[in-house]
């Protein structure tokens, strides 16, 4: 099960996290979606009440899973490769500082879209400049363009 069978998927926005308002991060991870919908066939639908193939939530240290996070820093969120049940889900570090366009902080768009990319197949790049490289790198939200290592992926998989 290495990618989704089905183009239509669904997401839920399970929990916030108090640095960021509901529609910012509603945004984020709405936009987020949106960039790998762009270039693909894939669609995402919103539902606000029991098991999305997206469930998408923050938590900190041990939350639920065998992958408990660190506190500020280190690892800020991790997905599942596409199966069923927790396949697909992404979870952020409450104790990152998520931000809607601030530097100061790493911004929820740019994470989730890194997220969102594992939650649909794709591994890390080895890539400096892709966004599934392994680690964050600061990049203009408003101006952010889906690097051609990145487009390639997620074709390989779904185009
Ligand atoms: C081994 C995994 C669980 C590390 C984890 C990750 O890659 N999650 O997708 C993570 O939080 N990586 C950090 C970097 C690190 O821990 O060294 C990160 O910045 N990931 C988010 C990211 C990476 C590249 C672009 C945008 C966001
Ligand atoms: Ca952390
Ligand atoms: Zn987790
Ligand atoms: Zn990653």
């Amino acid at each position: 099960q290495y990618k989704w069978q089905k183009n239509s998927l669904t997401y839920r926005i399970v929990n916030y996290t108090p640095g960021m308002s509901v529609s910012e991060v509603d945004d984020s991870i709405e936009r987020a979606l949106q960039v790998w919908a762009k270039v693909t066939p894939l669609r995402f639908t919103r539902i606000n009440s029991g098991t999305a193939d997206i469930m998408i939530s923050f938590g900190r240290q041990s939350h639920g899973d065998y992958y408990p996070f660190d506190g500020p820093g280190g690892t800020l969120a991790h997905a599942f490769a596409p199966s069923p049940g927790i396949g697909g889900d992404a979870h952020f570090d409450e104790d990152e500082n998520f931000t809607y366009r601030s530097n100061r902080g790493y911004i929820l768009f740019m994470v989730a879209t890194h997220e969102f990319g594992h939650s649909l197949g794709l591994s890390h790049s080895d890539d400096a400049g892709a966004l599934m490289y392994p680690v964050y790198t600061y990049r203009n939200p408003d101006t952010f363009i889906l690097p051609r290592d990145d487009v390639n992926g997620i074709q390989s998989l779904y185009g």
